[in-house]
């Protein structure tokens, strides 16, 4: 997926507007989703993937017929895979809370209501002056779970609590997996969303591919009640589904999660 993603950032500017995001839209070529959550321009590009990419493949691609069929098996061959490594990852997370498919209203009565995702490909190319700019400005993810596949270089940070940023480096074979808001309200906090941002540096382009995961778009989004007790209040309220969270987030500038929240976590 990654030599899709190279292959798509480097054709030439005019050639990747043809599939500019519209205004309002998800997918297509453009600045990153969560740029809306910032002022100032950021350092990096991205295409977004939703739904199948086979009309976009075809108009940055006008003679490639192999080209196109090849990058387009690829893109479906990586969102089958990591639908499915999605969707265990988030129910082992559940488990362990002992929560079930039962529990979660979403998942439909037989378990099997089918969740949705959006795949980003993100480009940072190298920057005249890394300390002066930002690949991705800091923010959660409004996902259930985010998996990430960055190519050799580093870039991304997290953030913690006491330590500050710390550097998420690749690993050959791995890829990182980052608990979004959505995980974060469904488990009541459980699961804390995590704060991250990616860094640009002065020589070296810098790819990902980001596999955004989360629950069907129609559903209603709230703490699993089994979780909840007179001392363990819900601590947000339901949201109602994933694309209205995704837009209060851009109106609050990022900030959703925290506006949302009812009560204050208890000073340690
Ligand atoms: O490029 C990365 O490593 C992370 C990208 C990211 O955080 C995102 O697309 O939300
Ligand atoms: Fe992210």
């Amino acid at each position: 997926m990654e030599s899709v993603a190279q292959s798509l950032f480097s054709l030439p500017a005019e050639q990747k507007l043809k599939v500019a995001r519209g205004p309002g839209g998800i997918s297509g070529y453009g600045f990153p989703l969560i740029s809306a959550f910032w002022d100032k321009k950021i350092w990096s590009e991205c295409f977004t993937i939703l739904g199948s990419p086979l009309e976009h493949y075809a108009k940055l691609w006008p003679q490639g017929y192999p080209k196109i069929w090849y990058s387009h098996s690829i893109t479906e061959e990586y969102e089958k895979e990591l639908g499915r490594l999605s969707s265990r990852l988030t129910w082992i997370m559940l488990a362990s809370l002992g929560i079930s498919k039962e529990d979660v209203k979403w998942s439909g009565p037989k378990g099997d209501n089918q969740e949705a995702h959006v795949l980003q490909l993100n480009s940072y190319p190298a920057c005249p002056h890394p300390d002066r700019a930002m690949g991705l400005v800091p923010h959660t993810d409004s996902t259930l779970v985010s998996i990430i596949h960055q190519s050799k270089i580093c870039g991304m940070q997290v953030f913690q609590e006491g330590t500050g940023w710390f550097r998420v480096p690749p690993v050959p074979g791995a890829m990182v997996v980052n608990v979004g808001d959505l995980m974060h309200i469904l488990s009541n906090g459980s699961y804390v969303s995590v704060l991250h941002r990616v860094l640009v540096n002065q020589t070296q382009h810098r790819l990902s591919v980001v596999y955004n995961y989360g629950p069907p778009d129609n559903v209603p989004i709230s703490p699993v009640p089994k979780l909840l007790s007179a001392s363990h209040p819900a601590l947000y309220p339901p949201v109602t589904n994933w694309s209205e969270y995704v837009d209060t987030k851009a109106k609050l500038k990022g900030k959703a999660l925290a506006s949302l929240r009812l009560y204050k976590p208890l000073p340690n």
